[in-house]
């Protein structure tokens, strides 16, 4: 491949959001863009491996191929190792397929000036294909790249169909559909999934991948962005390592897309972050940023163990129905985690409770300016009693449900106690806001309401870093309509 030394944008990271955003930038032929991805890509969707795509199956065990991992503290003394994609496609190539949108008063929370409910919902619209017939049409697109569809009644796993029982003889509301704005007062409802066929359909496979014939597109893997190059305040170009070797691209439009850990990363060995920080680690302050990797949120959650005497092992979406009650959502996982990412040992089936609206604010910091050292990721889960008093009530809410009498004619289960409730924490993996946008008032605000990075000209960030707060349900659908709508933006 000729080497690149010039592109009207460089997109760096080739994830959920990165892949939405070459593709729609590069529907403009005078418009030439240059993705670069730390991770592998492909060139043909019939390149793309089965363990990608097969739904039944999360790739991120020990030795993925497809996955970078940094070691973070969920909360104090409780150390875990976290996964995220890297590969062409990101997080959303190897994730649980759960596509579901935000609810409407998740975006109270973001600037009003571009980014309400009513000015987003078109772009939901657009990103999906929504396959189910019987949903409420006018919630739904039927042209975006993304299906979407539900797992359909008669096929549900046993422990969602017993667990969805117990929610509605409970007195929960049954939603048909999740991303219909009445769902957003709680209820349990079918998840919606952007699986076809059993595939995961990760945005390379929606938006790039059938794309990459366009002249004015490059897409080069294994290209590792390093830094960021200024002239005075405004960016020209990137850094990065491609198999090993250095090279420099320049480019008056650069967009940070590497993903909510590593976009504040690639910002802070940049010169864009915290001052003090910077110089304690010997970095030349190009913009003091207080917000930069502070103040992010994502959503702790807790493995209950659930003992099936007749589990039924058998390939199913991760997640086929949740429960959303006050604060947490219920997910009745339909196998045991060792059964859904290879190489894990042996553990129980789980029920997980998930902590949508948490008070805990993280903070990501660099280790050091290596590249290829993973920052420091700390998460604070249930430092505040509001959070641990929610927290233990979903719990028991959890275990409620999945003791009544009416979970057992589907399916018998036993509820053990949970010894260490340390030791079943974990989080969703949504990780956003490390870089946020907010209003120019704010000081820990990095970006203004077009993504651009407040004291650089000519620098944006799409990806889940820039989300205000993490959303009160799963982020990747709002990932992808977040980078539908800023493409719509930025030119
Ligand atoms: C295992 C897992 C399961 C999940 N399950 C769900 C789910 O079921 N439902 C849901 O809603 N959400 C889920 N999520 C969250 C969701 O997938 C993410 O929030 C979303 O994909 C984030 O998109 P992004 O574009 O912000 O970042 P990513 O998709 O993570 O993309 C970042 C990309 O940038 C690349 N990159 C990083 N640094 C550099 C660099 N320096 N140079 C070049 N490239 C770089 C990475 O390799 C990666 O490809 C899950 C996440 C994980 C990890």
């Amino acid at each position: 491949m000729n080497r690149i030394e010039y592109a009207d944008v460089i997109v760096v990271g080739g994830g959920s959001c990165g892949c939405v955003v070459a593709s729609r930038l590069s529907e403009n032929p005078d418009r030439s863009v240059l993705l670069l991805e730390a991770g592998p890509t492909f060139s043909a969707i019939a390149e793309v491996p089965a363990d990608l795509t097969d739904a039944s199956m999360l790739p991120i065990g020990p030795g993925s191929e497809w996955v970078g991992t940094y070691s973070a503290e969920l909360t104090s003394g409780v150390g875990r190792t976290i996964a995220r994609g890297r590969v062409l496609g990101g997080s959303g190539a190897v994730n649980g397929g759960y596509f579901v949108r935000a609810t409407p008063t998740d975006f109270d929370a973001w600037p009003q000036s571009l980014w309400s409910f009513e000015q987003v919902l078109p772009f939901y619209l657009g990103s999906e294909t929504d396959l189910d017939a019987g949903t409420q049409r006018q919630w739904h697109g039927s042209r975006g790249p993304m299906p979407v569809a539900r797992t359909p009644v008669r096929a549900r796993h046993p422990i969602t169909t017993a667990f969805v029982d117990s929610a509605v003889n409970a007195g929960f509301s049954m939603h048909q559909d999740l991303n219909a704005p009445g769902a957003s007062a709680g209820g349990v409802g079918a998840v919606p999934l952007n699986i076809r066929n059993g595939n995961r359909v990760s945005a390379a496979l929606a938006y790039l991948l059938p794309i990459l014939e366009r002249q004015n597109l490059r897409v080069q893997g294994h290209a590792t962005v390093t830094s960021l190059i200024f002239d005075g305040s405004k960016v020209i170009g990137v850094e990065m390592l491609v198999d090993g070797v250095h090279s420099i691209v320049r480019s008056d439009t650069v967009i940070l897309s590497a993903g909510a850990v590593h976009t504040p990363a690639l910002l802070l060995r940049s010169g864009i972050g915290p001052a003090d920080d910077l110089v304690a680690l010997g970095i030349s302050v190009e913009v003091d940023s207080p917000g930069v990797g502070r103040g992010f949120s994502d959503h702790p959650e807790v493995a209950v163990p659930v003992v099936a005497k007749n589990e039924v092992p058998r390939k199913s979406p991760a997640l086929e129905a949740v429960l959303h009650a006050d604060a947490v959502e219920i997910r009745p996982y339909t196998r045991r985690f060792d059964r859904l990412i290879s190489g894990l040992e042996p553990g129980p089936q789980v029920v997980g409770v998930g902590l949508m609206r948490s008070t805990s604010r993280g903070s990501i910091a660099l280790r050091s300016t290596d590249p290829f050292e993973a920052p420091d990721v700390r998460y604070h889960y249930l430092e505040s009693e509001v959070d641990r008093r929610a927290m233990r009530e979903g719990v028991e809410l959890a275990r409620d449900l999945l003791a009544s009498p009416i979970m057992s004619e589907t399916m018998t289960v036993t509820v053990p106690t949970i010894e260490n409730p340390l030791a079943a924490l974990g989080t969703s993996l949504h990780l956003s806001g490390s870089a946020r946008m907010g209003p120019e008032s704010d000081p820990s605000s990095v970006l203004d309401d077009h993504c651009r990075v407040r004291g650089v000209d000519g620098l944006f960030v799409v990806d889940t870093s820039a989300f205000p707060v993490v959303p009160s349900r799963g982020p990747h659908a709002t990932a992808i309509m977040f980078a539908e709508r800023a493409a719509a933006l930025l030119f």
